[in-house]
């Protein structure tokens, strides 16, 4: 069976002009231009089935929003093959253009002066949504995002949120098997991230719409997509199990220690301790402290042989800790 996404040896390179400093040289370059090359994307490969919420992760500049703009067809691609749901995304046929939608946190596709039920009516007739459709999508994703009363709003005059929700509507009122998600929650506040990573989740049970999702966000991967994707300097580093890549990348374990005694310090557990300790927290009797993996059976037993302890156990650190590691180290899986 063909995957609905298929993406083989994709590679990006961009061309930007050269420009030298001063007026001189400016104008040198506008005659004879000279160009550097950005190889953004570089041979990746995957594969995404129907259904699927998967998460693309990776640092700033990784290629990220490069891969989408391919895979909605939205850039040519320099070298590989990319086909979604049957067709090359780059011909951007009116049929493929009515089966995927993008969304990107950081742009609105929402005409600012009219208003928001202009808008969306202006979708319908892009796409050539019949009445009764229309009528039976709009009723349903206003519903699923409760935002009757923002209809008669000029969307210049949107919060972000409530134009976050609005831009949702829009790119799904067309129903699309696949939607490209690039930072949908982009400097939303809390309780609006977490109303559309709870309606996306609902949409794709409903509707069975396939998800690739980009965000800095860990929770909005962790929530939403068990696979991700991880890229860094345009090279696929991962492609698997949100939390085996957990397991990879976070080579630590959590104790929480409750001694008896008050009077313990961290330096104490450390004379006796060997390896690598740190301490996370610490609450009067109580330690959150950082253990290697390899060391946790040996670093437990030190403890409870050498102090009176109440209590013991051992836990996983937070997956949301990845996404500082993937953004702010790079990675090397
Ligand atoms: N239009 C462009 N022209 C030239 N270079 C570009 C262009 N767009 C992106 N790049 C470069 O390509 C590389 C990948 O950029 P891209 O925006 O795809 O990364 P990203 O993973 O989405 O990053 P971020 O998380 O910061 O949004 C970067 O080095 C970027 O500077």
């Amino acid at each position: 069976m063909q995957s609905e996404i298929s993406v083989r040896d994709l590679g990006k390179i961009y061309k930007i002009p050269v420009r030298g400093q001063g007026l001189l040289s400016s104008f040198k370059s506008l005659i004879h231009p000279v160009y550097t090359e950005v190889s953004a994307v570089n041979n990746i490969s995957f594969d995404i089935q129907k259904e699927e919420m998967v998460g693309f992760i990776g640092p700033n500049g990784a290629g990220k929003t490069t891969t989408l703009k391919m895979l909605s067809g939205l850039l040519y691609p320099t070298s590989g093959n990319i086909t979604v749901a049957g067709y090359k995304p780059y011909e951007r046929k009116r049929e493929y253009l009515k089966k995927i939608s993008m969304i990107m946190g950081n742009k609105s596709q929402m005409n600012p002066s009219i208003t928001v039920m202009d808008s969306f009516y202006v979708t319908k007739e892009i796409y050539q949504i019949s009445d009764e459709d229309y009528k039976r999508r709009l009723g349903e994703l206003v519903d699923l995002l409760s935002i009757e009363e923002l209809l008669p709003k000029l969307s210049r005059n949107l919060s972000l949120g409530e134009r976050a929700k609005c831009e949702f509507v829009m790119a799904l009122l067309y129903c699309p098997d696949i939607v490209f998600l690039d930072e949908p929650t982009l400097g939303m506040d809390v309780s609006i991230q977490l109303r559309l990573r709870s309606f996306i989740k609902e949409y794709n049970k409903r509707y069975n719409t396939t998800f690739l999702l980009t965000s800095h966000y860990m929770s909005d991967i962790t929530s939403l997509c068990s696979r991700v994707i991880l890229i860094n300097k345009g090279e696929l580093m991962y492609d698997g199990d949100l939390q085996h890549l957990g397991d990879k990348l976070l080579p630590f374990k959590l104790i929480k220690v409750v001694f008896s005694d008050a009077n313990i310090r961290f330096e104490d557990i450390k004379k006796h301790v060997k390896g690598d300790l740190t301490l996370v927290n610490q609450n009067e009797q109580t330690f959150l402290i950082r253990a290697r993996k390899d060391d946790i059976s040996q670093t437990s037993y030190t403890i409870l042989s050498n102090f009176i302890v109440n209590d013991l156990t051992i836990e996983d650190p937070e997956i949301e800790s990845l996404i500082d590691l993937v953004y702010s180290n790079g990675v090397n899986v």
